[in-house]
């Protein structure tokens, strides 16, 4: 971004038929915007076309107005679309419970400015990673729970959504399950890091159960929330190899580094506005 420049991310999809993109960029070219960078996909199997461009425009053309010119071309071609100027980041709390290697390396990220958010806090059941969080100079919220006072936690959880004006929850190894109410709140900006390669080993203690299945590969999942225990639209996946000789702590161990840069990626790429839901899957232009 240059002096007399800003950047903006207009993310859009649409009935797919030829010729969109083409009035998208002519549109985007009469306000004086350049692209930076542009990707696209056309799903034949729901017949819709997803477009992610990266624009720099000149500061005489304002926010206002090239969503105004958008909002014509929008009209005229069914496009469902929004406009986010690059440096106005999103906003994410951090959950977390007894593990926190995610949470480290999430803070360290942002920190170092890997990470293109503002990180408004971080909330947890337990008192573990108070020092951590402060150490960050971010508010830490302990949100103690049991089964007789979840809902009035949850409500405190949204409470603080609302409050620090969060765009996205992150669930870096919060170990409660969400209730629907919250889920629903929560809908498309709740992100999860599962322990394991989903569809595999959902639930409780993943690595135990891969160790005691022989596997040799273990894994984590990134996905969106949903009131379905790990069934929610996965954004990232990866593995690591593990064999005869490693016991279930030694995969654990392994796991986690997976876990933590599997969660990394995809916080990244929901706040940089690459990610976009399509039927219970996620298209992602990295
Ligand atoms: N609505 C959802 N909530 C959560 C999801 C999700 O997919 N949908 N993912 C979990 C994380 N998770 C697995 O990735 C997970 C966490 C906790 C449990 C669980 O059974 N927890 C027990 C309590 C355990 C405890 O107190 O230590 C429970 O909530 O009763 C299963 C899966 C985060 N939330």
């Amino acid at each position: 971004m240059s002096a007399d420049h800003h950047d903006l991310v207009l993310t859009f999809l649409s009935p797919d038929r030829p010729g969109i993109l083409a009035a998208v960029t002519a549109c985007v070219f009469k306000a004086g915007c350049d692209i930076r960078d542009a990707q696209q996909f056309g799903d034949d199997a729901s017949r819709t076309f997803f477009v992610r461009m990266h624009l720099s425009a000149p500061v005489s053309t304002s926010e206002s107005a090239l969503s105004e010119a958008i909002a014509t071309v929008a009209g005229q071609l069914d496009l469902r679309w929004s406009l986010r100027p690059w440096q106005r980041k999103l906003r994410s709390l951090i959950l977390v419970s007894k593990y926190g290697h995610c949470l480290n390396d999430l803070l360290h990220r942002w920190r170092t400015g890997l990470l293109h958010t503002d990180i408004v806090g971080v909330v947890s059941n337990h008192e573990d990673f108070r020092s951590l969080t402060q150490w960050y100079g971010l508010p830490f919220h302990h949100l103690p729970v049991t089964p007789d006072t979840k809902a009035a936690q949850e409500a405190k959880i949204l409470e603080l959504v609302e409050s620090t004006q969060t765009d996205l929850v992150v669930l870096a190894r919060y170990m409660q399950v969400l209730s629907e109410n919250l889920c629903r709140q929560l809908d498309g900006r709740c992100i999860n890091i599962h322990h394991s390669f989903l569809p595999s080993f959902k639930g409780a203690s993943p690595y135990k159960r891969a160790y005691e299945r022989g596997v040799k590969l273990v894994g984590a999942t990134a996905h969106y929330v949903t009131s379905d225990l790990d069934e929610g639209p996965i954004i990232e996946q990866d593995v690591v190899r593990v064999n005869h000789a490693m016991n279930a702590d030694e995969m654990t161990n392994l796991g986690r580094e997976v876990e933590a840069r599997v969660l990394a990626r995809a916080v990244r790429w929901h706040v940089e506005h690459r990610v976009i839901l399509n039927a219970g899957k996620t298209i992602v232009f990295q």
